[in-house]
């Protein structure tokens, strides 16, 4: 007989959520299984980050389903959110310390997750103010990573960074996700990135919060080549739910709309 437990998801199912009068998130489903990719994207406002606080667990379930059997989840901000007290390394190593990991081994496994991110030891001494906002970026996603997350929860975490950086953290991202097999949901303003990054994309649109669009990019998101990103994001930014979510016109008549994205 086969007693070995399922493969840790990510399920919702009818999530409502409102705040006060106001609803905020109207009946989402998702799944995000183990190892994969799901992005979420649509305008400001529409519930994106309720809906990531309500799956880490920092806002109360109000209506619906949330099953989440990650064992150790991990969030990354839309800030950095770094103590402004603390040696970048300690901020890094900051979740190890609260694991009860002695210091000498949490600045190791601090100090060489800064590194595969691109930050020096200089860096590393130094207090977060004394960094740019893209090495701030980089060590909020250490600390997150430092923490061998099974489950990612991101919410625009490159939204600060230029198209370069973003690029290198986007397959410095994926690296890590073909060799530790965790889960990530991905919140994001940016289609191109969604399209990029995800192995699902839903789209948002706003008052109340719902998806309005499912989409599944061709492949692998490590081989997704520039030319196959920028053709299947403008094939999804033609579909007319697409376009409504994000209050763009629709396309006129003969202008290529098509029935899938890619
Ligand atoms: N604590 C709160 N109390 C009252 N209203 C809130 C609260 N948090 C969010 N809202 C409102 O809920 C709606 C959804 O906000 P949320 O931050 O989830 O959207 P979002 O899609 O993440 O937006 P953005 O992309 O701009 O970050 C917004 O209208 C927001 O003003």
């Amino acid at each position: 007989m086969d007693t070995a437990s399922p493969p840790p998801a990510l399920r919702l199912r009818g999530l409502r959520h409102a705040h006060g009068p106001r609803p905020v998130l109207d009946g989402i489903d998702l799944d995000l299984p183990a190892g994969h990719t799901v992005a979420l994207v649509g305008p400001s406002g529409c519930g994106k980050t309720t809906l990531l606080h309500l799956c880490a667990g920092l806002l109360a379930r109000q209506q619906g389903f949330i099953g989440q059997s990650f064992v150790r989840p991990a969030v990354m901000f839309q800030q950095p959110r770094l103590l402004p007290w603390m040696s970048t390394l300690d901020n890094i190593a900051l979740g190890l310390k609260a694991r009860g990991m002695g210091r000498a081994e949490r600045q190791r496994q601090a100090t060489r997750a800064a590194l595969d991110l691109g930050l020096d030891a200089a860096a590393l001494a130094h207090f977060p103010a004394e960094l740019s906002g893209g090495m701030q970026s980089r060590a909020a996603l250490a600390r997150a990573l430092v923490l061998a997350p099974d489950l990612l929860l991101m919410d625009e975490p490159f939204g600060a960074l230029d198209v370069g950086l973003r690029g290198q953290l986007h397959q410095l991202l994926l690296a890590r996700q073909a060799t530790e097999g965790m889960a990530m949901l991905l919140i994001t303003h940016d289609l191109m990135e969604a399209v990029r990054l995800a192995d699902s994309v839903l789209v948002m649109a706003a008052e109340p919060g719902r998806i309005v669009a499912r989409y599944t990019p061709p492949g692998v998101a490590l081989a997704r080549g520039d030319a196959l990103v920028y053709r299947c994001t403008a094939g999804l930014l033609r579909q007319p739910p697409v376009r409504a979510a994000f209050g763009l016109p629709a396309v006129p008549a003969g202008g290529g709309e098509a029935a899938t994205p890619c």
